[in-house]
């Protein structure tokens, strides 16, 4: 029977530790870190998150602003709502939140974000670094899945992992980082023989958005099993992951659950991206 990996009690913890920095930046340089949501229409999905992601950085002594606009606003609206963020002294972290209306080109605005504000690592200066190996901002959403693996003292180094999703926020991030720390990856997606790819896992990581996709069946004996996926239940409104979770646990060593697994993980990682943003605008063209 495989053990729970418990991202709440894990995302808390870092959390805990952000807010601890906070506190001494607050008393020894004067600095509150500030975070801009930005969240377009009326996703009920999106509303929940953001709802999520400004009691977390309230929370840690952050400040925090959420601007709404209508799923009608145009993209310069946007644009140049980002302008006036990424010229804001008091906003070290903003976040577009996404999916965006279909009438806005999401990359052009996630492009405009200034790199060093970008909380999400979505940007693509960012992502080129983590591509290159380069220290910069990386997504919120892998980083909390490295820190599980960290937590459970599970190291990649020399294992067969795989990342089912090819995403760029999460699954082409999260092979970067698994790559990054040596383990042999493999990324599937919707042409991919998933049993037998999946079958060789020592490290499986799921984001697809298909709810129960991966079988439990075809877990690896003693494999760890990160369920990024989240899919709301129509029958009674609960969530759920892509990886069948029962079946799973038979044979899994570890295995996330879902809800309380990765998606506090993001939100804690978002708080840690904000904080170090702050932390680099005390040294000028430090980024
Ligand atoms: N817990 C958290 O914090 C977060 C959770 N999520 C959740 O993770 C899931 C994935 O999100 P995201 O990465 O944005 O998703 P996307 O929809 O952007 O990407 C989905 C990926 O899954 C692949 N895919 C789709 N169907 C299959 C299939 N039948 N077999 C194999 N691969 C398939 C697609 O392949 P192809 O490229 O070939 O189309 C694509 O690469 C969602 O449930 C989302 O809600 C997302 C972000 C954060
Ligand atoms: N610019 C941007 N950045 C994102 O990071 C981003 C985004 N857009 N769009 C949507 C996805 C999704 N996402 C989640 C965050 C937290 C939970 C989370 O906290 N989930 C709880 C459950 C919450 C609930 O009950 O609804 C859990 O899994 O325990 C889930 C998913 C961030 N995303």
């Amino acid at each position: 029977m495989a053990q729970l990996i418990d991202g709440k009690a894990v995302a808390a913890r870092v959390r805990a530790e952000v807010k601890a920095e906070v506190d001494r930046l607050k008393v020894e340089r004067g600095l509150v870190p500030g975070l801009a949501v930005v969240r377009v229409g009326e996703d009920p999905a999106s509303k929940t998150y953001v709802t999520g992601k400004k009691k977390a950085a309230e929370e840690v002594g952050f400040h925090s602003w959420e601007h709404h606009r209508d799923s009608t606003v145009s993209q310069d609206e946007l644009l140049a709502l980002v302008h006036r963020l990424n010229e804001d002294p008091a906003v070290h972290g903003i976040l577009v939140q996404l999916p965006l209306p279909r009438h806005i080109d999401a990359d052009v605005i996630i492009s405009a974000v200034r790199p060093e504000k970008d909380a999400d690592g979505f940007h693509p200066m960012n992502a080129g670094s983590l591509l290159l190996g380069r220290a910069a901002t990386r997504p919120c959403t892998p980083l909390g899945v490295m820190r599980l693996l960290e937590e459970i003292g599970c190291e990649p180094s020399g294992k067969r992992a795989v990342v089912v999703g090819r995403s760029n926020i999460v699954g082409k991030p999260m092979a970067l980082m698994l790559l990054q720390r040596n383990a042999t990856v493999t990324v599937c997606h919707s042409k991919s023989d998933l049993p037998s790819e999946v079958s060789r896992a020592d490290i499986l990581v799921v984001a697809v958005g298909v709810r129960e996709l991966v079988k439990g069946a075809w877990i690896k004996p003693g494999a760890v099993v990160i369920d990024v996926g989240m899919n709301r239940k129509e029958e009674d409104n609960k969530l759920v992951g892509d990886v069948e979770f029962a079946a799973a646990s038979e044979r899994a060593s570890f295995i996330t659950p879902v809800p309380g697994g990765v998606g506090p993980m993001t939100i804690a990682m978002l708080i840690r991206n904000t904080l170090e943003a702050a932390i680099r605008s005390l040294v000028p063209s430090s980024y």
